[in-house]
């Protein structure tokens, strides 16, 4: 074995140096802290608004120094003429202004990722470092260009991939970045510009989770004025899943991102359960939009005949014909449904007043017009009647009045089938569903939930707010201690504090609570599973289209799923959508892999083609058990927990035997067993049902019924799909009934 310990003795000099750096600048916040602190609640309000200012920036920052300090150095990059750079979470420099460490987003860096011995570029060498702790433990070097490297240093290339350590090292239930071995056709995804929709589309652990959340760090870095203010919101397909990567873009520095589910997209609803397959499929199709703008055109009624009003000793009459020419002038303002009810108010009380003032044999002056209409409001028949022809709606009470009520849904559904509309029948004390959300956001839409008020005074706030921001960059920037570039947000927390917002917001905390937010980017994980409805909503999040959306459309589950980019975005983006393909699976083992692929092609279920970086060391097998046998999986489970002391381990069951397993499995290992509902992700064994393993990863797998679980629903295959490629180390089957076709190749347990 060649010595590498020259090299790694000068590394570690330099790594001490780095971190040395990074001591000096905590050791400053920190001592800055303590001195604002010491200074308490003495001075003029302004001066002790400002120095709270300062005092949670600080905390922040600090915060965001540490969650940098594992793994701060991971590379160094050689280049044709002795230039050298080293490569790391942030960038840091010297006293002297030299650099000491370059961000991996910055442009040059980015050779790192994407130098190949075809296409080296400037590029003579790239050096992965591996560290523990703040020590180097090993380094990994790539020559690219032979010629330029000696033979004495040509005699120090050693060591096993950073990339194989990377993927093969046991999991901890978190994702973790991938900062450090990010490959050239992932790099060129995230570095991609801002603008228009990304689509990036591949198999099952080619890393389109982790791309998608290092891009929106890399995006934040690289156009962070624009997008501080604005916001990030990445959607994720469940809170398991946003607990499964929550940790990655910490640790690359940036933690003001907003994380949102589809369930949790419309404010002060959180659904978690979707309605039957039939339903979904209803509720998602574009044709809802057309019902739901009839339904509220129906809120917005015409009498039968004219209408006999009492108002005080008055009989007064709202005809027919008046009524309709209110609601027509009301309708051509273009308004939403509540600020259109204005006009219409409006205009059936100057049509009573002009009645009122007659019997009175009065003229209407204006004045006289300010008085009647205070009586007309004041007139319950009047109230009453204005209402129940145009009524204020909610998007709440709407959508819940419109399903339970057929008539309704009869008058408003020419779009649908009757047997469709049907479907959408159900009791008003329902809870909303995944599927109701994009309804509801549409709904909102069509009623307005903001008068205009609220978003005159809100555009104002915002340029406000641009003032502030500018104003708290100036104080950062004069502090001489952070760069005002620098990841994170603390720009933002100290304009909140300056403008005396009371609780300090971040953009992340306003925009989760403010439907209307416009993000400046979105980053929609596993989007296959998006329904024409549900696109409308995110359109609506992030109007500037600059999206990035990745997904397999051979892993859909949901029927109201899209069966090709072009059919989910050409309604919402049309021309503004460009696709990328990742082919390299970093997750699964080739023979894992093979298995999942066999299974789904053998059943007609079209798979993306992908490659496995390693091939794996496990064969998957199979066990038979009886029906229901629950002591079968804890004997399985017991052997790979002695097989390997580190590592997670999912055992995916139909839903209906979930319980009864995690019962079994915790009575054997008490607190080490997790459900979605409990500490799955934190514990070792976890049971989980194949719709609640989209998009996370474990080390071994174990797959109970895999019949049953195609039988369950009509997604039942391509969940299987799903559940067979969730290993990173080994695959187990466990069945009483026959397997699915394209299974029977497994190697007996
Ligand atoms: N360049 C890389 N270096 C090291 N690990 C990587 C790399 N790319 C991906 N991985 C790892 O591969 C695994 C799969 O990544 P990820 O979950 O992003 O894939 P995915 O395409 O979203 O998968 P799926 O569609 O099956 O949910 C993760 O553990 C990730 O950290």
């Amino acid at each position: 074995m060649s010595d590498l310990s020259g090299d790694r003795a000068a590394e570690q000099a330099h790594l001490d140096v780095v971190y040395g750096r990074l001591d000096a600048i905590v050791a400053a916040a920190e001592r800055q802290l303590t001195a604002i602190r010491r200074t308490g609640s003495v001075g003029t309000p302004q001066a002790r608004s400002e120095r709270d200012a300062m005092s949670t920036t600080l905390e922040f920052r600090l915060a965001q120094l540490r969650n940098v300090q594992d793994r701060l150095c991971f590379g160094r990059l050689d280049l044709r003429g002795g230039e050298r750079h080293h490569i790391g979470r942030i960038g840091l420099s010297d006293d002297h202004q030299d650099k000491l460490l370059v961000d991996w987003r910055a442009p040059v860096a980015a050779p790192f990722y994407q130098a190949t011995p075809a296409a080296p570029g400037e590029v003579i060498r790239r050096r992965h470092l591996t560290t523990s702790g703040r020590e180097v433990v090993h380094l990994d070097d790539e020559v690219l260009d032979l010629e330029a490297i000696d033979d004495d240093e040509r005699a120090t290339l050693q060591g096993e991939g950073a990339l194989m350590a990377a993927v093969r090292a046991p999991r901890t239930g978190r994702m973790g970045d991938i900062v450090a071995t990010i490959q050239a056709e992932q790099d060129r995804i995230v570095r991609d510009e801002l603008a228009g929709v990304l689509v990036v589309q591949g198999g099952p652990g080619t890393g389109k989770t982790a791309v998608a959340l290092h891009r929106a760090a890399y995006l934040l870095f690289t156009y962070r004025q624009r997008l501080e203010r604005s916001g990030v919101l990445v959607v994720g397909p469940g809170p398991l899943f946003l607990r499964y990567i929550e940790q990655v873009l910490p640790s690359l520095g940036e933690s003001g991102v907003v994380m949102a589910t589809p369930g949790s997209l419309f404010p002060g609803v959180e659904a978690s359960t979707d309605d039957g397959d039939d339903v979904a499929q209803v509720k998602g199709d574009l044709r809802m939009v057309e019902v739901l703008a009839n339904a509220v055109r129906d809120r917005q009624r015409l009498p039968d005949e004219d209408l006999e009003l009492r108002v005080g000793s008055h009989r007064l009459t709202l005809t027919r014909s008046a009524v309709a020419a209110a609601r027509a002038r009301a309708r051509s303002t273009g308004a939403a449904h509540n600020a259109a009810r204005v006009t219409f108010v409006k205009d059936m009380l100057r049509h009573l007043a002009g009645q009122l003032a007659q019997q009175m044999g009065q003229t209407l002056s204006d004045e006289l017009r300010q008085e009647l209409d205070a009586d007309l409001r004041d007139s319950r028949d009047v109230r009453v009647n204005l209402n129940l022809l145009w009524m204020p709606l909610t998007p709440q009470r709407f959508l819940q009045d419109l399903f339970a009520t057929p008539v309704r849904i009869a008058s408003a559904g020419d779009a649908l089938s009757a047997a469709e509309r049907a479907r959408l029948e159900r009791d008003r004390d329902q809870p909303f569903t995944l599927s109701d959300v994009p309804l509801l956001d549409e709904v909102a839409e069509l009623v307005g939930d903001d008068g205009e008020a609220g978003r005159v005074e809100g555009r104002q706030r915002a340029q406000e707010r641009a003032a502030e921001l500018e104003y708290a960059k100036d104080v950062l920037g004069m502090t001489g201690l952070v760069d005002p570039q620098a990841p994170g947000i603390g720009a933002e927390m100290l304009a909140n504090q300056f403008a005396e917002m009371g609780p300090a917001l971040s953009v992340a905390e306003r925009a989760e609570a403010d439907r209307s937010w416009a993000f400046g980017h979105l980053v929609v994980d596993e989007a296959q599973e998006l329904t024409p409805m549900m696109w409308r909503l995110l359109s609506r999040r992030c109007p500037a289209r600059s999206w990035t959306v990745v997904g397999d459309l051979a892993q859909r589950g949901t029927v109201g799923g899209a069966s090709s980019w072009a059919e989910a975005l050409q309604p919402v983006a049309a021309g503004r959508w460009r696709e990328r393909e990742l082919s390299v699976s970093y997750r699964t083992p080739g023979r894992v892999l093979r298995v999942a692929d066999a299974m789904a092609r053998a059943n007609g279920l079209p798979v993306t083609a992908v490659e496995s970086v390693r091939e794996g060391e496990v064969d998957p097998a199979v066990r038979e058990r009886a029906p229901g046998d629950g002591q079968a999986v804890v004997e399985v489970v017991a052997s790979l927990l002695t097989a390997s002391e580190e590592g997670t381990i999912a055992v995916v069951a139909p839903l209906a035997e979930v319980p009864e397993l995690a019962r079994v499995l915790e009575d054997q290992w008490p607190g080490q067993v997790g459900d979605a509902k409990r500490t799955a992700l934190t514990v070792r064994v976890s049971v989980l049902a194949p719709e609640q393993v989209k998009g996370l990863e474990f080390d071994d797998v174990v797959v109970v019924e895999p019949a049953a679980v195609v039988s369950a629903s009509r997604r039942g295959l391509s969940d299987l799909y799903v559940a067979l490629s969730r290993p990173t180390r080994r695959l187990v089957v466990l069945h009483s009934e026959p397997l699915p076709a394209g299974m029977d190749d497994l190697v007996r347990w």
